[in-house]
């Protein structure tokens, strides 16, 4: 009989390999299976952790998302798909697609957005995150036009600290000798100036037109998706603290059992931020995400926060929730 390494060495070589590596040991057989995904990226197997030899294996297929992550923007987008992913019945997509927003992407057709999916077993929930699918018009139109049932999940996070994150991505990228390259019709904002410049303008009004200091209007709302059954808000800053509860809720709402868990996270002082692992995975999110702030004005923040609370308290009317955000 062949050595565990020996069979690993045939396996990476053969991409028709499931049957074989329900024969491995768990550990051994979720590795093979994750070395085999095309674009080097893991592919969860529902069955890796039993021994079934003799059942005819599930072909994987790439197929269209179930579900998607439609933002907001900085509220914790990948982070939600990372932790999504630690469930085996999810498959995520690698990067962002932006198939909706984009046209020349749109263009390409369905094809090609499947294509851009992972490899998936049947019964498995594929899930693409792009946060710009939020902010973007024609978008609500689209993902209908694929299927109108997909699930959406939508995170946000208090406005006011999103706005900051925003910023310090958007400092972190410019330097006052190298200015961000604007788009023709929406320049970002110059993030060489303090936040507070940005965020309120001269005369000591909110700069409303900022991205910054307001989100704009939400797409899929404006669209009149009805939070319920096929959109669900995801609290973005208790997902920070706290993630267990808040994917269970999700998992209820994706139609998954339940099986991420508190063993599934591990908190990183140095970062400040959940961990994530399971069998196959150990790790925290990349340096760009969960970047140390700059320290605000306290009155610019709470102008800014008395300035949201109208749009909030429309937020909550819409998706059915009080986020309890607070007002100054
Ligand atoms: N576990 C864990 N680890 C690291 N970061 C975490 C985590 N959970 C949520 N977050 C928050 O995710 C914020 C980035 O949000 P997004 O991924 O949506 O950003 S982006 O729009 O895709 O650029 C990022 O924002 P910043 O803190 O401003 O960097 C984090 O606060």
């Amino acid at each position: 009989m062949r050595s565990l390494r020996g069979m690993r060495r045939v396996l990476l070589k053969d991409r028709c390999s499931i049957e074989a590596a329900s024969m491995a040991s768990a550990s051994e057989a979720r590795k093979i299976l994750q070395s085999q995904e095309s674009n080097s990226r893991s592919i969860n197997h529902p069955m890796a952790l039993r021994r079934r030899p003799r059942l005819k294996p599930p072909k994987p297929a790439r197929r269209l998302p179930q579900a998607l992550i439609i933002g907001v923007r900085k509220c914790g987008t990948r982070a939600l798909l990372e932790m999504l992913y630690l469930h085996p019945m999810v498959q995520k997509a690698s990067g962002e697609v932006h198939f909706f927003d984009r046209d020349e992407n749109y263009a390409l057709g369905l094809d090609w957005y499947r294509s851009k999916m992972p490899l998936s077993f049947k019964g498995q929930i594929t899930i693409e995150k792009s946060p710009s699918y939020f902010v973007t018009p024609e978008v609500p139109e689209r993902v209908r036009a694929m299927n109108a049932s997909v699930r959406l999940l939508l995170i946000v996070r208090e406005p006011v600290t999103r706005a900051i994150s925003d910023y310090t991505q958007l400092r972190s990228r410019a330097t006052p000798s190298v200015p961000a390259a604007p788009p023709a019709s929406h320049p970002p904002p110059d993030a060489t100036k303090p936040f507070e410049h940005l965020a309120i303008a001269a005369d000591g009004s909110i700069n409303a037109d900022s991205d910054l200091a307001v989100p704009r209007v939400s797409a899929p709302m404006a669209g009149g998706v009805p939070a319920g059954e096929q959109l669900l808000v995801v609290n973005g800053d208790l997902l920070i603290e706290d993630p267990v509860p808040q994917l269970r809720r999700i998992e209820k709402f994706l139609g998954l059992e339940h099986k991420i868990g508190r063993r599934n996270f591990y908190f990183n002082e140095t970062k400040g931020f959940y961990c994530l692992r399971n069998d196959t995975t150990d790790k925290c999110l990349r340096e760009t995400k969960g970047r140390k702030h700059p320290r605000v004005d306290p009155a610019v923040v709470t102008k800014l926060r008395r300035f949201f609370v109208q749009h909030n308290q429309r937020f909550y009317e819409l998706v059915g929730e009080d986020l309890g955000w607070p007002e100054d």
